[in-house]
């Protein structure tokens, strides 16, 4: 009997509902973080049926702060995303200069680490597409951080020692770490768009508390991502998450046919506000991959479908299609940290 609210036949001719008891259930999915009142709904839009044409086997999560308003919430779900209501959670008081203001409500990220409801999730920006089927990462071994190594030679890295020696973990031989006069060289560092793990209260638990002890630094929740699992951090090739700017720091890195999954975060990127003004942004490769999201996010076709007794192989018609239909489950609010 399937669960209220769920259309009959939304399952399988058996009408069985998957459970953890079942065979091949999975308690996997992928989560995006949506705040404000913006437009960033676009980019999860885009990434729902980006993961849809990639037919992953996983839902979309959104992990969404209170203020995200009804109307766009209405389109998430239509676009088969679950929706997941969250507290914010604000850093310590802080005089800190984030390398984007808004930076600091990517703290609410954290959350993500509450819902252990699955027991591994891949956590995607709104402003990533995912070309090709990555569900294979959710198989890589429990008990590491997995992510995609970041590039420090954009200014918005100008307040870092890295840029002022002109180093980057991406060409470490080409500007040696002056090691004698800077000691040891920063570990290796991720970019916290996109990365696998394991929810967990304990480790939820941790990260609060270690929060509410922890200066705040210029990239926010990705500089603290970066100092918390620095020990469990194993990095994955940058085909899983192309951060644009790559493109023009280290194109001898980058393989673009090979690319699976994109990072619009480059400045003036955004696929749904684009305009080709901004530096770098009237490149030939950006245009394409500005293009390569729009052809996805306008495609009618990767529209979230359920009809009555729906052709479960169907082209639209998967897991998450299958999740999403299931009633948003409860929130469970854990106070904010004390700003002070
Ligand atoms: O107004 C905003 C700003 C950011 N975000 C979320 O926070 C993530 C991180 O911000 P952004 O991607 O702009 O940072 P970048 O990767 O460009 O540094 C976004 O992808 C969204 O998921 C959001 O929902 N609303
Ligand atoms: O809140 C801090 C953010 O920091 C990161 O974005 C940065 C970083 O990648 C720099 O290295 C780039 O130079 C820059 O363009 C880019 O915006 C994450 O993508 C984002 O999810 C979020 O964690
Ligand atoms: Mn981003």
């Amino acid at each position: 009997m399937a669960p209220p609210g769920v259309p009959a036949g939304a399952f399988s001719a058996t009408g069985k509902v998957p459970g953890p008891n079942m065979a091949g259930y999975s308690k996997r999915a992928y989560v995006t973080f949506l705040a404000g009142t913006g437009d960033y709904w676009k980019g999860v839009v885009g990434l729902a049926k980006g993961l849809r044409k990639a037919k992953s086997a996983y839902p979309l999560v959104v992990a969404m702060l209170p203020d995200v308003p009804e109307d766009h919430r209405e389109i998430l779900r239509s676009q088969g995303c679950i929706l997941q209501e969250i507290e914010p959670i604000y850093p310590p008081e802080n005089q800190i200069q984030f390398a984007m203001a808004y930076y600091v409500i990517n703290y609410s990220k954290l959350r993500i680490w509450n819902m252990e409801e699955y027991s591994k999730m891949m956590y995607l920006d709104a402003d990533i597409q995912v070309f090709e089927n990555i569900d294979h990462l959710f198989d890589m071994a429990d008990g590491y951080f997995y992510a995609v190594m970041d590039c420090f030679c954009e200014k918005t890295w100008s307040h870092s020692p890295q840029y002022s020696v002109g180093y980057c973990q991406q060409c470490p031989d080409k500007v040696k770490w002056p090691g004698e006069s800077m000691g040891s060289p920063p570990p290796l560092y991720f970019n916290a768009g996109m990365f696998v793990f394991e929810p967990s209260r304990l480790t939820y638990d941790t990260l609060l508390d270690t929060l509410r002890i922890t200066p705040p630094t210029p990239f926010a929740e990705q500089d603290f991502l970066n100092m918390f699992f620095e020990k469990t951090y194993k990095p994955i090739p940058l085909v899983y998450n192309l951060v644009l700017a790559m493109l023009w720091r280290h194109p001898e890195n980058v393989e673009l046919e090979k690319v699976k999954v994109v990072h619009y975060c480059a400045a003036g990127s955004k696929p749904w506000r684009y305009t080709g003004k901004e530096v770098n942004m009237d490149r030939e490769d950006i245009k394409i991959l500005v293009a390569k999201w729009w052809d996805i996010y306008n495609d009618e076709s990767l529209d979230f479908k359920v009809e009555e007794g729906a052709d479960l192989e169907g082209e639209t018609f998967s897991r998450s299609s299958i999740m999403a239909s299931m009633p948003e489950p409860a929130v469970s609010y854990i106070p904010a940290p004390s700003a002070a």
